[in-house]
């Protein structure tokens, strides 16, 4: 049986030294984690010897701290637990109806009413003058389609069932991996589970979701094909735990970030306070004031300090050698026809994302699709001689 923990004793425990907090009805000693935990000292501290349910249960699920921690980290329960009110919708919920979209440019005009301003800018910023994200799009106003006439076209013949990665998939798009996707909708990667699983789609889960991979994937009937989007951790046995776990859920493949081994300059996130919108985002500022680095409150950023910057073509081979048979390793970032041959010539990679995180990472990088042209002149084997 736990030992119940008084409110008085628990703010007893309320700096670095000793470090307790109450979640969803349990009290954990987060004083030798706090140090390391991703998201920054700064907000254990603000909520020390305190019940931190209302922060904790925005962005993480419910699960996390009791799987993430050694069992002696709970250390009782409490009583002074506080309604987890999912706080990130501002005042106007409401969406027009489904129907009255009839574009993509459509939907993120919809979406942020519902959304925090600090919510929106997270979403929707890019690196520095934001020239490679702008130039991704900008592009494709350059290249023109070359249309074949007389062609009988009354039923199209486009192949509406494919394969990505050896899984049969009903449509040749795949869902890119996007971080904390709770602060869009608190059931976040969860939902698009479910979408992908309908539509037979493939969903690629960044390695910063909102939830457990078990808790994305299992116990809501999906069946849809599932990647693993991996951010190296500094801690490698961190990484070791989530490729485990991804193998354990039936990923089919991991996806490593290779164009992010820093974080982006994102300055439309970095200059919104993380109180905006209401404080509904209120304790992502005392996360960002963790890094006291003095460059605004950009969520990437903060969250990125995990990342390790040392991972190199020399470490490829670790993450292959944790690959269950079957399970597929893609390089994602990959931005130039010199190391899409290179990734090829390692002989390890199943598959290269031509991609630059959508102008978010390293701002001037080439627009996406002159990238795919360059692969087709310079290396077209690159483009056809993947093994999958
Ligand atoms: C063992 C427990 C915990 C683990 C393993 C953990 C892990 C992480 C990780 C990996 C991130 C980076 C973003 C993400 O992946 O979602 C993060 C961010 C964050 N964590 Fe935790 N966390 C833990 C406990 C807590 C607690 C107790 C709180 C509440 C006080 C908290 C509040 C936050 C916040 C607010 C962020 C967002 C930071 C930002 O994006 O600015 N976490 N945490
Ligand atoms: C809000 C947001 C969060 C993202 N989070 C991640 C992430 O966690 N990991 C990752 O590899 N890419 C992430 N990306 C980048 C996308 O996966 C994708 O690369 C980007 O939207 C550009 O699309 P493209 O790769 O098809 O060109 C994120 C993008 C956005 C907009």
């Amino acid at each position: 049986m736990s030992r119940k923990i008084s409110p008085a004793e628990l703010s007893q425990h309320d700096s670095p030294s000793s470090l307790w907090l109450a979640i969803n009805g349990l009290v954990y000693d987060l004083t030798a984690f706090a140090p390391s935990h991703p998201g920054g000292l700064q907000i254990l501290l603000q909520h020390a010897g305190q019940d931190a349910s209302v922060p904790y249960n925005k962005v993480h699920s419910p699960s996390l701290i009791r799987t993430s921690l050694p069992p002696t980290a709970q250390i009782g329960s409490s009583d002074s637990v506080q309604t987890p009110v999912p706080q990130i919708f501002s005042s106007v919920p409401t969406k027009p109806p489904l129907s009255t979209l009839i574009s993509p440019h459509d939907f993120p005009l919809a979406a942020i009413p519902s959304l925090t301003p600090k919510a929106t800018a997270f979403i929707s910023s890019a690196a520095t003058d934001c020239l490679t994200h702008r130039a991704n799009s900008s592009l494709y106003s350059h290249l023109a389609l070359r249309p074949r006439i007389l062609i009988n076209v009354s039923t199209p013949t486009t192949p509406l069932v494919t394969t990505i990665l050896n899984c049969p998939v009903s449509s040749p798009i795949f869902i890119s991996p996007t971080s904390l996707g709770k602060i869009i909708h608190p059931s976040g990667e969860k939902a698009i589970a479910l979408a992908c699983s309908n539509l037979d789609m493939a969903q690629t889960i960044s390695t910063s979701a909102s939830f457990t991979l078990s808790e994305i994937l299992s116990g809501q009937n999906t069946s849809h094909p599932a990647f693993l989007q991996l951010y190296v951790d500094k801690n490698r046995v961190n990484s070791e735990r989530v490729i485990e776990e991804a193998a354990r859920n039936g990923v089919r493949a991991v996806m490593v970030t290779v164009d992010a081994p820093v974080p982006g300059k994102r300055e439309a996130d970095e200059r919104i306070p993380t109180a905006a919108g209401g404080g509904t985002l209120a304790p992502m500022a005392g996360t960002a004031a963790a890094v006291g680095d003095g460059k605004g409150a950009a969520l990437g950023r903060v969250m990125g300090g995990y990342i390790d910057d040392s991972f190199s073509w020399e470490d490829l081979g670790w993450v292959k050698g944790l690959l269950p048979e079957g399970v597929k390793l893609v390089l994602k970032g990959v931005q130039t026809a010199a190391d899409a041959v290179r990734a090829m010539e390692t002989g390890l990679v199943d598959g290269i994302v031509i991609s630059n995180h959508g102008g978010r990472s390293l701002d001037t990088a080439t627009g996406t699709i002159l990238v795919l042209l360059e692969l087709q002149r310079c290396c077209p084997g690159c483009l056809t001689g993947w093994r999958c």
